[in-house]
């Protein structure tokens, strides 16, 4: 989904723009596309239910704690079909009943929509365990 930049100008009537991440140029979706303002926006809005920025990625880290390995393991499972669902895989590790998660998109190297919209899903999923 991400090429380099000299794509660029042949897919832009599809719809993608391309970002620059050090020396190499990312071609993404506009779909997904998150403009500055929208991100800092809702990654502000995520800070506020235990989000936080990853230093040296453009990525999104939460760890979340439940009363029991299965309640934390029924989680994954919930969260687990819904990044089927989206096609959008979370980084996550599990110790007993903590679950560590990074959201991340690989194709664009960076934030999208896909994974605001995971975020917020973890969240819902992770109340009402
Ligand atoms: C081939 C497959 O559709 C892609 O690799 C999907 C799978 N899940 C994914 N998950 C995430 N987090 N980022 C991606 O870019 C991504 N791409």
């Amino acid at each position: 989904m991400c090429q380099g930049k000299k794509e660029y100008r042949s897919y832009r009537h599809l719809g993608y723009y391309y970002k620059k991440l050090g020396n190499h140029y990312f071609l993404t979706l506009y779909s997904h596309w998150l403009s500055p303002a929208d991100r800092d926006q809702l990654v502000m809005e995520l800070r506020a239910t235990g989000w936080m920025e990853v230093e040296d990625r453009d990525a999104i880290f939460k760890e979340l704690h439940f009363k029991t390995f299965n309640q934390a393991f029924g989680f994954m499972s919930r969260v687990a079909l819904q990044a089927e669902k989206m096609n959008h895989h979370p980084e996550w590790f599990n110790v007993y009943n903590k679950v560590q998660i990074t959201l991340t998109t690989h194709d664009c190297g960076g934030l999208s929509k896909r994974d605001i919209k995971m975020a917020k899903f973890i969240d819902k999923v992770a109340l009402s365990m």
